[in-house]
């Protein structure tokens, strides 16, 4: 079957706004000297045969610690070690240690990693020694574990295998569903403010039920709350659909409820072993705990011998946890250092690790990190060295504005290339959060510089795939309520509110799905005619698609019928605004994915493709270190936890920006932007850079930000400032003169303005000011642009000419502007 999209020409414009939708992954380049090379005459199961030779060769190059790490057996392990020092890499061959010795075979091992990117890496490492029954092995993310046991125990929960993920705004979506069911004002009760409680609670392994009687009856807001967690778990059961946290919960309870399903897990899984273990929340270390089970007896000490271990009674699991407690950053999402720091308590018995040599970074990136963390109050000190050498000293930057930020890295990546031999795969450029991209994406695209956003305005949250994926899951789930009610009126059938709420109450007096009351739409009083042959005719589509994947078409051809038959894609071309032709782009995208994934695993079906698109995590999204040289990464510091990179830019180093303004009057935030910094930080392995503005927009606002205190704390003995003054004075001189600019840098707070030693080169302002240009840019419909404050858009009307010239200009999530062209800093791309 050929595809709708043939042909179809994806512009430049496509793959830099979709560049976040493949799912490549591959290595990042990390060596692995002490791993042995994957043979030419690799025997299928080297397991078996010159065994002794792999294990030795597995130890080579690791310093006594990690080798104690390696071959340590029997109580569970815990390494804890700093930024660099081969957790991770313990970790693989660790794995690939047991196997070789025989410890276990490759189906008794369950590896859990924080991204889908490091398990891949880490089973192709055990993949290159031991060949295809590496594959039996477990290795993936707490999500993707925990979705694998309840897609096989779904039965016991009463949950068919077909159910459904619910991503964030899907959940959000039935949350504000259920709210307004229950008559909640959303100005006193958002959903959004809900579904975060929700979201905690389940991480604490809180049900409705325990949530419910833990409400005292004089705190309306607790107890509407406890109402809306009630009825929400109802409606996503009724809906045969999970959320994110269910996944965890409804699994942990899976284990705890049926002794016999734990039984199987323990008896299976040998050897537990989990990665950035610091980063865990309450219920994913009840889940280890579970899965691992808990020591009553004494440790088998056997070794080999566990192999012929007999039916009962269930030894636990050997665990292995690593983690590093300055690296816990995900606090807000319910993880708890607390973990880690008692693991000993939890287990009497453990052995600990440390690491103390860091094999990733120069002796003056891993200083300036130590400096950093070392303020943060309550920590173990750690003594964390290198042999590698001084290296470069850190290159400092004080930019003007963040487009000026911008720039600097652009120019420098330039630099590099040309002077140093740096690819631009080897780069990658750190920010606090997504919004700070849209100003180096600008640069970069004007410099040439090839480069992909990790994570971000992300492509599965764009609405036009949002809404294919909607029409996809409401075939692979027909009880999935919220993507049925999504795709009802989508492209627009005619079908008002009023109708659906109709067959909402219907379903909902009968209790049957939303999916099912469609069907039977012939009975539901008080639908109009019209209504109903639009009802049946939608139930009619549903159920042709459904049939044809039930008959073995591919998630390529079932979305390209889903979108051609329901008239979605007509639509899109039809239309004469520029953005939906970017959506039927992304759509095209989109099937290229579904496409991918049929060529992968040919005998992956609708809802294998849809689990996929559910669990891909931003880390994903890393770009091939393809031989032309690769591409920059942009990604939030979060996304870049356990990542290495030979050059780093960490950039708007300011206070308000980073550390977060939300963190600055709480300590226990501060100290959690203080471990995101000495991520960020350690992630170089040669070259640092750090930056900030002495200006940004946000909002289109300029601020006026201080020093991130982050920089008073780096020793300046290990810095270079490139540039260190920023020209403040003359900024304020030039927008102080009247006009749009006047009276809007607002001033963040006061204090430093960055390190005062270097000679200033300042090169005076560059972003918009309101004076007149004499070059009015000639622009057409369909234009790229840039603004300097509003980013990447696209002209969608002109009106007059000359310089009375206005542009309508789609700006994205900042909206549709009208711009006077005269007076607007508008570029032309
Ligand atoms: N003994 C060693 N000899 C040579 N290189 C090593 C050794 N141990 C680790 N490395 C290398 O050091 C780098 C950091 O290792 P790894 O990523 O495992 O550290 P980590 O402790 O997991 O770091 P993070 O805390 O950032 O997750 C990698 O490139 C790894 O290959
Ligand atoms: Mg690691």
């Amino acid at each position: 079957m050929t595809s709708l999209f043939d042909n179809l020409p994806l512009t430049g414009a496509l793959a830099a706004d979709t560049a976040t939708a493949h799912s490549a992954v591959t290595a990042d380049g990390a060596r692995l000297p002490g791993l042995v090379p994957p043979r030419e005459d690799a025997q299928p199961e080297p397991v078996r045969g010159g065994r002794g030779r792999d294990a030795e060769a597995l130890l080579e190059g690791l310093n006594p610690h990690q080798r104690a790490a390696v071959v340590h057996s029997g109580p569970p392990l815990l390494i804890i070690a700093g930024a660099g020092s081969g957790k991770t890499r313990v970790l693989t061959h660790r794995i690939a240690y047991l196997l070789a010795t025989r410890r276990a075979r490759p189906g008794e091992i369950l590896a859990i990693t924080f991204t889908n990117k490091a398990a891949a890496e880490m089973r192709e490492r055990v993949e290159a020694l031991v060949g295809p029954p590496a594959r039996a092995m477990w290795v993936s993310t707490f999500h993707s574990a925990c979705v694998r046991i309840l897609r096989r125990e779904h039965a016991v929960l009463g949950l068919r295998s077909s159910f459904s993920i619910y991503d964030a705004a899907d959940s959000l979506r039935l949350m504000t569903l259920v709210c307004r069911e229950l008559g909640l004002d959303p100005k006193r009760y958002p959903p959004k403010a809900f579904i975060h409680r929700v979201s905690d609670l389940k991480n604490e392994l809180v049900d409705p039920d325990a949530f419910a009687a833990g409400v005292g009856g004089s705190n309306p807001y607790e107890e509407n709350l406890a109402e809306a967690y009630r009825m929400y778990a109802q409606r996503l059961r009724q809906a045969n659909a999970l959320d994110f946290d269910d996944l965890i919960m409804t699994t942990v309870n899976l284990l705890q409820a049926f002794p016999a399903v734990a039984e199987h897990y323990r008896r299976r899984f040998r050897h537990v072993l989990v990665d950035e273990y610091q980063d865990t929340n309450h219920a994913q270390y009840v889940l280890v705990r579970e899965l691992a089970g808990v020591a009553t007896q004494a440790y088998d000490d056997g070794g080999d011998s566990d192999l012929d271990r007999g039916p009962a009674p269930v030894l636990p699991a050997e665990l292995t946890v690593v983690g590093d407690a300055d690296q816990s950053i995900y606090a807000f999402r319910g993880a708890t250092i607390r973990n880690i720091l008692e693991f000993e308590a939890d287990y009497p018995d453990a052995t600990t690790i440390l690491l103390e040599q860091n094999y990733r970074s120069t002796q003056n990136i891993l200083s300036a990190a130590n400096a950093v963390i070392a303020r943060n109050p309550d920590r173990k000190a750690k003594n964390l060295w290198t042999a590698a050498g001084a290296g470069p000293k850190i290159i400092g930057y004080v930019a003007d504005s963040d487009h000026e930020e911008a720039r600097f890295v652009a120019e420098e990546i330039d630099r590099l290339g040309d002077a140093s031999g740096v690819r631009p795969g080897d780069v990658a450029v750190f920010y606090r959060t997504n919004a700070q991209s849209r100003a180096l994406e600008e640069v970069l695209i004007r410099a040439g510089i090839p480069y992909k956003v990790v994570g971000g305005t992300r492509f599965y949250e764009r609405r036009e795939v949002k809404d294919a994926i909607a029409y996809l899951r409401a075939i692979a789930n027909p009880d999935d309520a919220v993507n049925v009610r999504r795709i009802l009126n989508v492209p627009k059938r005619g079908l008002g509110e009023r109708s659906e709420a109709v067959i909402a109450a219907y379903a909902e007096r009968e209790r049957i799905s939303f999916g099912a009351a469609l069907e039977a739409a012939a009975d539901v009083p008080g639908l109009a005619t019209r209504a109903l042959g639009i009802v049946t005719e939608f139930a009619r589509l549903l159920a042709d698609l459904r049939a044809m994947a039930a008959g073995g078409a591919t998630p390529a051809e079932v979305l390209d019928s889903a979108l051609d038959r329901s008239g979605y894609l007509a639509e899109l071309r039809a239309s004469d605004d520029p953005q939906d032709a970017t959506r039927v782009e992304n759509l095209a995208e989109l099937h290229a994915v579904a496409a991918e994934f049929s060529e992968a695993d040919p005998d992956g079906d609708l809802g294998d493709f849809l689990e996929r698109v559910a669990l891909v995590a931003d880390t994903d999204q890393l770009p091939d270190d393809d031989a032309s040289g690769g591409v920059v990464t942009l990604m939030t510091v979060h996304t870049a936890k356990g990542l290495e990179f030979p050059v780093v830019f960490v950039t708007g180093l300011e206070d308000g920006t980073f550390p977060h303004a939300r963190s600055l009057a709480d300590p226990a935030e501060l100290s959690e932007e203080r471990r995101l910094a000495y991520v960020a930080l350690t992630r170089a392995r040669e070259r640092l850079y750090i930056s900030r503005a002495a200006v940004r927009t946000a909002f289109g606002v300029p601020h006026e930000l201080p020093a991130s205190r982050f920089l008073d704390d780096i020793p300046d003995e290990l810095l270079d400032w490139r540039r260190a003054e920023s020209s403040m004075q003359q900024l304020r001189g030039s927008w102080g003169s009247g006009g749009v600019g006047s009276g809007r840098v607002r001033s963040g707070a006061t204090g430093g303005t960055g390190p005062r030693t270097a000679p200033s080169q300042a090169t005076g302002a560059t972003f918009g000011s309101a004076t007149p240009r004499a070059d009015v840019p000639s622009l057409d419909v369909g234009d790229r642009v840039t603004h300097d404050a509003y980013g990447l858009g696209t002209v969608v009307a002109l009106e007059g000419a000359g310089s009375s010239q206005v542009a309508k200009i789609d700006f994205g999530t900042d909206g549709v502007k009208r711009l006077l062209l005269r007076y607007s800093p508008v570029t032309k791309l």
